[in-house]
């Protein structure tokens, strides 16, 4: 396991009870952790043939501008809905708690560019698998996705079995 799960604080019963929520404030805040999320992130990239990288609002902003960045590619922003200005496809999905629906701007991906989706945190899968039928709505092949927390009894991985999935930390328990 990576020494960046020290930096990770777990809050029991937020935001509802029976949920641990896995907080990475505590990593962004501080400058050894931020340092070992990113370049972490950034190994589980090495090798991979890309062209852009898009990141799931909001955390997923956080950790997919700075790889972007180090690896001299765009970011697409997959935003929560009502933010982007511009035509957009949406999807629906259901959280570990709640509902939400996702958009992505259609002219965002081009046909056959291969995309690698960040976020902070899986845990059903539900968010990234909505990224990715956006991203594949719009002719974009989605070649790998990567996060700094896995939430490994929710199975997320399994559920985006089509896909290859990579994670810094692994958690067990919600
Ligand atoms: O694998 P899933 O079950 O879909 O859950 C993971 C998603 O939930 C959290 O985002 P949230 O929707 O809470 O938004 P935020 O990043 O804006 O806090 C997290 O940042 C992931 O995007
Ligand atoms: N347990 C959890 N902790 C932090 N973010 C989450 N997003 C979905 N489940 C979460």
């Amino acid at each position: 396991m990576s020494e960046v799960e020290k930096y990770i604080k777990s809050i029991p019963d937020f935001p509802q009870p029976g949920i641990i929520f896995r907080d990475v404030t505590s990593v962004t805040e501080d400058p050894e952790g931020m340092k070992l999320a990113i370049d972490e992130m950034d190994k589980l990239l090495e090798g991979v043939d890309y062209d852009v990288i898009a990141g799931a609002e909001s955390r997923g902003f956080i950790f997919g501008a700075p790889l972007a960045y180090k690896n001299g590619k765009g970011l697409v922003l997959v935003r929560k809905k009502g933010k982007l200005p511009r035509e957009t496809v949406e999807m629906s999905y259901d959280l570990e708690y709640g509902q939400a629906t996702i958009e992505i701007h259609k002219d965002s991906i081009k046909p056959g560019e291969k995309v690698v989706l960040v976020d902070d945190l899986i845990a059903t899968g539900g968010t990234i698998e909505a990224a990715a039928k956006l991203i594949e709505s719009l002719g974009g092949i989605v070649v790998k996705m990567v996060f700094l927390i896995e939430l490994t009894d929710l199975k997320g991985r399994e559920r985006l079995s089509k896909y290859d999935v990579a994670s810094v930390v692994q958690f067990e328990g919600e």
